[in-house]
């Protein structure tokens, strides 16, 4: 891997060796030149002069340049080159990638004026606005260019400077000299006067084009493949992406998923009833911070938001673990395993444990509560975060592959949630970045993977015991098609529907439940609710029969238990 001083030295290079995620649809081929003018050295540091110790702040304050726009193309510098260049900087800044202008001043070498609370909302907005319409703003961008080598050729800042001109000139309507002015200012001094003169010249263009309504048209004709190009550019998503939807849901349904993928996501909080706080008591502090917010129509814990989490982060309600961010397509997935105190739950893939905590909360302090994770790290944060909540009487932890942790164990848990690894492709409202780093190879390996933790799961499930198998996907691939496969292998569960412990409005003819971020304004979410057979045993290669434990229930009644459960299995 190249150090930092040589990519900032203006050698050309490969995405693809800096990206930690690459993506069919991503630049990931593309050749990228860092800028000469990025100079880790121009960040000076002075000597204190008592003590001797380096000042960690620099004497290159810049006040020209916005710090939200400073700010927001370094982040997505971050994002778009994943870990690696991360990595690369806390290499260099020995660990001090602590904060956001931390990062502005080592990857530009000045700092700018520090955020206010305006600057940070701003942020947020342009990094996530941005991301999300990466493809659609690209083709704006490309064909505003004189050709498509000056838009290959261009540094990551360069782009990343005239996406975000581009995002708020074109979805959030801001003054568009304003942007233009900043825009160029930044790429100056950043880069070179050469790329100021470029972003001036592009976006002058587009405020031109804008203000006479005559955009660079995207078309959407020709045949499903090319129609599936056009949408995929409109509404800024991966062409594959595209294709699977409108085959699963037909194009009008398509559409309006990929709609709701690029809104403003809300969030949901839950209150925490073990800290001692009720949703009623939730919503009088929302009202006394002033936060927009609505109860939610289906969990009594949950409230809304659409605006205001940074009050509610300041205010300390998450860092006092008083309440959580869950959604409520979450939350009414412990509505379907239904944790009763003095019940032994296990949560398969139980990190970082935003349902692990809630199901321990519904224990009330009665029962236990087992969470399985592969991911140390992850579990680390779920236990503290439970030592928060105050809901650790009932949880404890093991770090292990579930695949293996389920061969040599005795069945004793009444229920058992397998929360899988899946795609996200129900969470892409909120998390912006995700669209461009799920690949569709990825498609097939999730489902080998949730194939494989389904049977290791359902050797976990005592007789009579419920199994409860849940994704945060809408793709049916991951959902209903691993179910009906699972159900053909183990004909040991049969399904009960989700009717009893949800809205009728989520619950599918099949009887699972499915939460559409279109239908539901919520994730989507899928789960579904297995039930054990009372009689049934399970044996290795995942074909069960019957069985009766003779000297329990004496030879005869074992034989009319077994004609009962022949004739009830269908
Ligand atoms: C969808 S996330 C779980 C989210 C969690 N249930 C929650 O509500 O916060 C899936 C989890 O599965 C874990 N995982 C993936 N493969 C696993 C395996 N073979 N065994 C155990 N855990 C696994 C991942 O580390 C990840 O934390």
């Amino acid at each position: 891997m190249p150090s930092l001083p040589q990519l900032l030295s203006g050698r050309t290079l490969h995405f693809a060796k800096l990206s930690a995620t690459s993506s069919s649809e991503s630049n990931s081929s593309k050749q990228v030149k860092f800028p000469k003018k990025i100079n880790r050295n121009s960040a000076t540091s002075v000597r204190r002069a008592d003590s001797g110790s380096p000042l960690r702040k620099t004497q290159k304050l810049n006040l020209e340049v916005s710090p939200h726009r400073a700010v927001s193309a370094v982040r997505l510098m971050r994002i778009e080159l994943g870990g690696a260049f991360a990595d690369l900087l806390n290499e260099q800044g020995k660990g001090s990638g602590d904060n956001e202008m931390g990062y502005v001043e080592r990857t530009l070498g000045f700092r700018t004026r520090d955020l206010d609370d305006r600057d940070l909302r701003l942020v947020t907005e342009v990094v996530g606005g941005t991301i999300r319409w990466r493809r659609y703003l690209d083709h704006l961008i490309l064909s505003l260019c004189h050709n498509e080598r000056t838009f290959r050729s261009m540094e990551p800042l360069l782009v990343q400077i005239l996406r975000i001109g581009f995002y708020e000139i074109t979805k959030l309507d801001m003054p568009p000299y304003a942007v233009v002015d900043e825009s160029v200012r930044l790429a100056k001094v950043a880069l070179r006067p050469g790329a100021g003169n470029l972003v001036n010249g592009i976006l002058r263009k587009l405020v031109v084009l804008k203000e006479s309504d005559s955009l660079p048209a995207v078309k959407v004709e020709g045949d499903d493949r090319q129609q599936a190009r056009g949408l995929a550019t409109l509404y800024s998503h991966p062409v594959w992406m595209v294709r699977r939807w409108t085959k699963y849901f037909g194009q009008d349904e398509a559409i309006k998923l990929l709609t709701w993928n690029n809104s403003c996501p809300s969030f949901s909080l839950r209150a925490n009833t073990r800290k001692g706080l009720t949703g009623a008591d939730l919503v009088s502090r929302l009202k006394m911070l002033k936060v927009p917010h609505e109860p939610s129509l289906y969990l009594d814990d949950f409230v809304r938001l659409k605006t205001g989490m940074q009050n509610v982060i300041q205010a300390g309600l998450l860092k006092e673990g008083f309440c959580a961010v869950q959604d409520e397509s979450a939350g009414l997935v412990v509505s379907i395993v239904d944790p009763q105190p003095g019940e032994n739950i296990i949560d398969c893939c139980a990190a970082p444990g935003g349902k692990t905590l809630f199901m321990a909360s519904r224990l009330n302090g009665q029962g236990t509560l087992l969470a399985v994770d592969i991911n140390e790290g992850r579990l680390r944060i779920l236990r503290e975060t439970a030592k928060l909540h105050q809901v650790m009487d009932v949880i404890s932890t093991i770090h292990a592959d579930l695949r293996t942790f389920s061969t040599d164990k005795v069945v004793e848990w009444d229920k058992v949630l397998l929360d899988a690894p899946c795609s996200g492709l129900g969470v892409l409202s909120k998390r912006a970045d995700l669209r461009w780093n799920r690949r569709q190879e990825d498609m097939e390996q999730l489902k080998h993977l949730q194939d494989e933790l389904l049977d290791s799961a359902s050797r976990l499930v005592k007789p009579g015991g419920v199994l409860i198998y849940s994704t945060c996907s809408i793709d049916p691939e991951e959902n209903e098609e691993r179910i009906e496969a699972f159900l053909l292998r183990h004909p040991e569960f049969d399904i009960d529907s989700v009717n009893n412990y949800v809205p009728e409005n989520f619950v599918t003819k099949r009887g699972f439940y499915m939460s559409n971020p279109v239908k539901h304004e919520l994730d989507g979410a899928f789960a579904a609710r297995l039930d054990r057979g009372l009689f049934s045993t399970h044996n290795q290669i995942g074909h069960s029969k019957p069985h009766i434990c003779i000297p329990v229930f004496g030879f005869e009644s074992s034989k009319v238990m077994i004609t009962w459960y022949n004739n009830n299995r269908s």
